[in-house]
């Protein structure tokens, strides 16, 4: 599978954020995306994910096959919010979302133990702390099988050693075949990754 993108040009607001962005990805490739705040690394994302509009360019997914026919059915995006309501319990939380996206071979408490989170799967989600509610949302990557994560900033409020599982978990899935494209100020020990500097800052 192939993710490509040509002379992509965003607009916030009617204004120009970024244009002539390009790039390629194959099967096991990292893009991290990088740039100073107001550069367009989350519009870029979400224009990636389909929640935007592009304004120009080429943006494609190519070998998904019946499965994977676009874009939007190939991605899970992380972005800044976790996208879990507070009063569900975080099993709950998942639950729908495995529902929702379809389930692989990982069940609810297997991606739970994954993220660190064994054991407060009953609690609601708006009891958790700002990790732990981010550990969760990684967590939702795991119940069903997408071949493209799109990260904006994944490892915000993580501590080291959340920081370190996650670093694990992107490898296994590039290692695996999965594409991943991640704005970040932070390293994210993600080797070997292609990077994509974005320029005016505002
Ligand atoms: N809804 C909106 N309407 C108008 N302008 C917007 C809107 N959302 C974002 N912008 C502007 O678009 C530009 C790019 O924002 P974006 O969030 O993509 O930057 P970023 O590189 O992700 O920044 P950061 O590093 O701070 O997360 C900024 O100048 C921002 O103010």
């Amino acid at each position: 599978m192939r993710l490509i993108a040509e002379n992509l040009g965003g607009e916030r607001g009617g204004e120009t954020v970024f244009s002539g962005t390009g790039f390629a990805l194959e099967d096991g490739q990292a893009l991290v995306v990088t740039g100073p705040n107001g550069s367009g690394k989350s519009t870029l994302l979400r224009i990636i994910a389909g929640l935007l509009p592009k304004a120009e360019g080429q943006l494609r997914i190519e070998g998904g096959g019946d499965d994977f026919p676009s874009i939007a059915a190939a991605c899970h995006y992380l972005g800044h919010q976790n996208a879990m309501k507070p009063a569900l319990s975080v099993a709950e939380n998942l639950r729908f979302w495995r529902d929702f996206n379809g389930g692989g071979d990982a069940s609810v408490e297997d991606a739970l133990e994954t993220v660190g989170l064994a054991g407060i799967g009953h609690l609601p989600f708006g009891y958790l702390s700002t990790g732990q509610r981010r550990r969760a949302a990684i967590a939702k990557l795991l119940v069903s099988p997408r071949p493209l994560w799109l990260l904006d900033e994944p490892t915000a409020g993580l501590d080291k050693a959340s920081e370190g599982r996650f670093s694990g978990l992107m490898g296994k899935h590039c290692a695996g075949g999965g594409m991943i494209v991640a704005a970040t100020h932070l390293p994210l020990g993600l080797e070997g990754a292609k990077e994509l500097r974005m320029g005016q800052a505002s």
